[in-house]
Order: structure tokens, then C-alpha cells, then sequence
């Protein structure tokens, strides 16, 4: 993503350091941070919630700056860049702290931002599962089709495909049997890149959008982001996009092909975080069968 939001000089007079004087006495730090994220959306919706708002990472990272002295520049520029990354729409951070009147026994020059400094780079590497479904054309040959797209977009990783399911309809008009699959993996996007890439990859392969829950050539729906076992996962209501799936914790044709590519698997529902495998006790999966064998990737 080439995309940024920029900081710099951020100015702080705060006492860290290894020396006992420096725990003491207060010197000048001074911060960089740029943030590498999708700015497209927030840049057509004039929308402060579709992009970070400079002025929390500002007084985050003063906060971090103010905390009780540490030893070292590098650990003030690691908690910087976990707070950074603790904003879902951020991709990558660079984080820059520098210390111009660090006692060196040297000297250095007084013209500009010089002196030591460190530099840490960190990515968004977060746990995302995502449903796959189809009931119309070559069920199987789309699934495949569209875990080899997944694969190919830049910032995913998958780890694990489920199994295939044929799945009796849940909800809607009369229509053909589903088959679902779910895959999980890593990903530094956002939540909303990359609920973009998967619409691409459903249009892609002739998804249209005419009835709630009717007949579809495909369908992608992003399950989770984060890790609740952690508490790292993204919990929210964006109007475009709800996380967790807001049915997945009912759906057996969603929970039984994720316990099978993940049986430690959690999800949140509520206030409680519960093992896939429980919700998957109790959901009527009185429609689910193993479907047909395949190996998409
Ligand atoms: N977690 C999510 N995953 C996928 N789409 C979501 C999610 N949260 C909200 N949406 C929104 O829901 C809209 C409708 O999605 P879709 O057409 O896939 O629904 P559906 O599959 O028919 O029904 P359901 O949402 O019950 O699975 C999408 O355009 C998307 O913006
Ligand atoms: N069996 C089954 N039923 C559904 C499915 C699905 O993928 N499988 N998807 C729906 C809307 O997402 C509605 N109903």
C-alpha cells in the first residue's frame, strides 16, 4: 500500500535513558511516524471513521512518551508502533525516535534533527477466516477458482482450506443446495480492503445481487479478523461491514467447515468468546454433509 499518513517531529521533553541522570532529567525526543493504509475510501467519503485520525496516534504516542522512564529509544519506537497497529485500518507503521542531546561523549553537529536515532518498520499480521459458498453453475470449479484468487491477493496468506459441504439453503427463496468451505489465514489489509478484494473476486465470477439470501455463483463473507482467544479481534458495526459475521455463531455451514480447518477455533459472540466447536454442538446441522473431495491449491 503506498498510501500514508505522516507525523513528524512529534516534541517531547520526558526523562528516559540507561543513565541514572537521564531517569532523572528531562531531554528532547523526537518522533516519526508514518502509517501505510488505504487512504481511497476516507479520500471519496469525506468519512473520519473510514481512515485513523492523525490526532489519536499524536496523543498516543505522546502518552508512550510519558510514561515512567525506560532505557531504550527502541522501546519507546515498539510501543509506538503497537499502537499504531492496534488501528484496524493500518497496514504497516515506521516509526522513527530520535534523541539529539543523548549523552554520547561525543559531539554532533547543531544544524538540523541530528544525534542518535532508531527506526522500527512493523506489519498488520492478523488471523482472518473467511466463508466460501456457491449453489449455482460448476459448484466446485468456482469454489477452486476463487481459493486460487484468494492466494493470489497481495497481503493474504491463507493457511488452512476446509474440506467441501453440501449444505441444505438456510433463509431465502426455494433454491439449490450450497456448497461452503472456509478458509484461514493472515493479513496485514484492512477489514474493509479486503472485504473490497472479495467482492472483486465474487463479481469476478458472475455474482449478482438481486434477492436477500437468494441463489449465488458465489459467495465470500468475512468471518473474523483478529484473534479473540487474545483479545486482538475487530469487533464493530460499519454500516459496509459488521465483525464478527453477525450469523456465522448459528450458521453450521459456516462452523462446520471452520472447526474442520481450525478445531482450536474461537469466535466471539457477544461478550463471550466461545470454541467454533461448542457453537457448532449446539447449531442445527441437520443439513450438512461432506461434499465432494478437492484440493483447490
Ligand atoms: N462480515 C461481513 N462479510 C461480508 N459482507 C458483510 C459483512 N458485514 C457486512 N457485510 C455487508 O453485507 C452486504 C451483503 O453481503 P452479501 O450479499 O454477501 O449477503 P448475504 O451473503 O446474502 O447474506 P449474509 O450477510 O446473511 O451472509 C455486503 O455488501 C457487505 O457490505
Ligand atoms: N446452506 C447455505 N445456506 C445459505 C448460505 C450458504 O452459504 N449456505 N448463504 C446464505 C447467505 O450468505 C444464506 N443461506
Amino acid at each position: 500500500m503506498t498510501d500514508r499518513i505522516t507525523l513528524t517531529q512529534l516534541a517531547v521533553t520526558t526523562p528516559h535513558g540507561v543513565l541514572a541522570h537521564e531517569k532523572r532529567e528531562p531531554q528532547r525526543f523526537f518522533v516519526d511516524i508514518a502509517i501505510e493504509c488505504d487512504l481511497s475510501m476516507a479520500g471519496a467519503s469525506d468519512d473520519l471513521g473510514q481512515t485513523i485520525s492523525y490526532a489519536d496516534v499524536a496523543q498516543d504516542a505522546e502518552r508512550i512518551l510519558l510514561q515512567p522512564p525506560v532505557d531504550l529509544i527502541e522501546s519507546l519506537a515498539e510501543q509506538i508502533a503497537a499502537s499504531v497497529l492496534a488501528h484496524p485500518a493500518a497496514e504497516a507503521v515506521e516509526v522513527t525516535v530520535h534523541k539529539p542531546d543523548a549523552p554520547a561523549g561525543v559531539d554532533f553537529s547543531s544544524i538540523g534533527l541530528t544525534g542518535p536515532a532508531v527506526t522500527v518498520r512493523r506489519e498488520q499480521h492478523r488471523p482472518v477466516v473467511i466463508a466460501l459458498g456457491a449453489n449455482l453453475g460448476d459448484r466446485v470449479a468456482t469454489l477452486a477458482s476463487a481459493v486460487r484468487a484468494l492466494g493470489r491477493i497481495d497481503g493474504l496468506e491463507l493457511i488452512e482450506v476446509s474440506g467441501l459441504f453440501e449444505t441444505d439453503p438456510v433463509g431465502g427463496p426455494q433454491q439449490p443446495d450450497y456448497l461452503n468451505a472456509v478458509a484461514v489465514g493472515n493479513s496485514r489489509l484492512s477489514p474493509w480492503t479486503l472485504l473490497d478484494r472479495l467482492h472483486e473476486i465474487e463479481a469476478g465470477r458472475g455474482r449478482t445481487r438481486e434477492i436477500r439470501w437468494g441463489a449465488r455463483t458465489l459467495d465470500l463473507d468475512l468471518i473474523q479478523v483478529g484473534d479473540p482467544a487474545a483479545d486482538t479481534d475487530l469487533h464493530f458495526d460499519s454500516g459496509k461491514l459488521t465483525l464478527p459475521h453477525p450469523r456465522a455463531h448459528e450458521r453450521a455451514f459456516v462452523l462446520a467447515p471452520w472447526a474442520a480447518a481450525d478445531p482450536q477455533a474461537r469466535l466471539r459472540v457477544g461478550r463471550k468468546v466461545v470454541p467454533v466447536a461448542e457453537l457448532l454442538r449446539v447449531a442445527d446441522s441437520s443439513g450438512i454433509h461432506i461434499g465432494p473431495q478437492w484440493r483447490p491449491w
